[in-house]
């Protein structure tokens, strides 16, 4: 099970790091990566499971914050009403490609927080605000999907954290909280 003591912290510098494609089938090693980052999501989400176990919530998580150069990401974002059985999108993203971004800009609010950074950076993280997803799923199936909002903003954090871009690198630091022209904003 990953615990927060596995997750590497910023500055260390497998963070910056480009991760390796992953080969199929997938090495037991990344079988077993993949469903303890989905299940680190999953528990880190129950109010319970997740004071118990002492972690920080996540909708995502990427090979790169346990220490892992491999293209995979864990992405778990939960529908509106916190309902545990339809989350907004779910998917293990292995190779992933951002094949389209809407020229429409999008950025969250209150802003974006990481596992691998100790400290709250304020600011807003300015991004598409919809994108068209490629990825292979464990099997290897290869899927093409359409995201926008809050799904779009996730795997565009993940999909960052695979090629060492962290969140703070979008942020105007010069004036944090200064919109990109007609971007969309949300929380
Ligand atoms: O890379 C993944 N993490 O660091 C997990 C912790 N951060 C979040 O759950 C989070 C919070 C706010 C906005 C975004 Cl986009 C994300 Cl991703
Ligand atoms: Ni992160």
């Amino acid at each position: 099970m990953i615990l927060m003591k596995d997750i590497v912290r910023d500055p260390n510098p497998v963070l910056r790091k480009q991760s390796k494609r992953v080969q199929f089938p997938l090495s037991k090693k990344d079988q077993k990566l993949a469903k303890d980052m989905m299940q680190y999501l999953e528990v880190s989400q129950d109010p319970k499971l997740c004071k118990r176990y002492g972690l920080r919530a996540g909708v995502g998580l990427a090979a790169p914050q346990v220490n892992v150069s491999e293209l995979m990401a864990a992405v778990l974002v939960p529908d509106d009403n916190d309902d545990p059985h339809h989350p907004q999108f779910k998917a293990v993203i292995i190779n992933p490609l951002i094949i389209a971004n809407s020229v429409q800009r999008g950025a969250m609010t209150e802003g974006e927080g990481c596992l691998s950074v100790d400290k709250d950076i304020p600011g807003l993280v300015h991004r598409a605000d919809r994108i068209t997803l490629q990825y292979q799923d464990m099997t290897g199936k290869k899927h093409i999907v359409r995201l926008k909002n809050y799904p779009a903003i996730v795997c565009q954090h993940e999909i960052d954290h695979l090629h060492g871009t962290l969140f703070y690198d979008h942020i105007n630091m010069k004036d944090r909280f200064a919109k990109q022209g007609d971007e969309v904003l949300f929380s």
